[in-house]
């Protein structure tokens, strides 16, 4: 593993690194951000959307701030394997960048795209061990594709992560067209196959849910095609661990990001140190 860049910010590091996944036989990097802190640190996973690598987060999230205050390390993976070897589509909502953070079973797809499993496994074990002092309690975020991701990762996995957060989340991947798309390629015909990667369908069959907080904004120009809440927040009804904001004028873009992250990070921090 090599460590490619690190710059200082609010007294802590952020740090981008290359390594070999072996899960994903693929050259990938990802992003740490570790505070200067010298308290024990809990770790945040941020999962970014369509289109994105590690550096979207790092460079327009605006979340080091907070994160140093609060003491919080936070990773970002890549969205999907990547190389000239790795299967890929002419389109940005599949392939490379679109991994959807799912484990895929159908061909050309299930050599690399196992990104479950590598963010799960493979490197979990690599982020703690950059940690100086890993406080042993995990979050998960994310945005969009991330979102979905997020949720899905938190759900299944519901003992590791103390809490789960989503900005404009991809909430019902199986009734909308990105993820029908990504669905039938990575995880086949068989629609019962789809709903172990749907946060409602997961979410629908969770007793008790973990602590949640989903955000959209009104002027998303995702919101009712891609995003649709309806069946998602029929689920929540009977979660009282689950909250769900919609914020009047913000988008899809990383400037509603950047306005809610505090109030994100200030949700997990409450969740990871108690
Ligand atoms: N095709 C466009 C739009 C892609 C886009 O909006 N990507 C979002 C995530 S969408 C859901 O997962 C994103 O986060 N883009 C990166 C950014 O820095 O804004 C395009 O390619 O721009």
């Amino acid at each position: 593993m090599e460590l490619i860049k690190c710059n200082k910010v609010f007294d802590g590091e952020q740090r981008k690194y290359r390594h070999y996944s072996d899960t994903l036989k693929s050259e990938m990097t990802f992003s740490l951000y570790l505070p200067a802190s010298e308290e024990p640190l809990p770790l945040v996973w941020w999962l970014s959307g369509l289109t994105c690598n590690d550096d979207n987060f790092s460079q327009k999230g605006g979340f080091q701030k907070y994160a140093a205050e609060l003491g919080l390390a936070v990773v970002m993976p890549d969205t999907s394997p990547r190389g000239e070897s790795v299967a890929d589509s002419q389109d940005w909502d599949l392939g490379q960048g679109a991994g959807f953070y799912l484990d895929a079973t159908e061909e050309p797809w299930r050599e690399n795209y196992q990104m479950a499993s590598y963010i799960l496994g493979e490197l979990s074990q690599i982020v703690k061990s950059l940690i100086p002092d890993f406080s042993g309690k995990e979050a998960v975020m994310g945005h969009s594709m991330g979102g979905h991701g997020a949720l899905v990762l938190g759900l299944k996995a519901e003992e590791r992560f103390s809490s789960i957060s989503a900005f404009a989340p991809i909430l019902t991947p199986s009734d909308v067209p990105w993820g029908q798309k990504a669905f039938r390629h990575y995880l086949g015909q068989d629609e019962k196959k789809w709903q172990e990667w749907d946060a409602t369908a997961l979410l629908s069959q969770t007793e008790k849910a973990p602590a949640i907080l989903v955000s959209q904004g009104d002027q998303d120009e995702f919101l009712t095609e891609q995003l649709v809440s309806t069946k998602f927040l029929t689920v929540s009804e009977n979660q009282p661990e689950v909250r769900y904001e919609l914020q009047s004028g913000y988008d899809h873009s990383y400037y509603f990001i950047a306005t809610f992250i505090e109030e994100h990070l200030k949700f997990h921090y409450q969740h990871l140190t108690n």
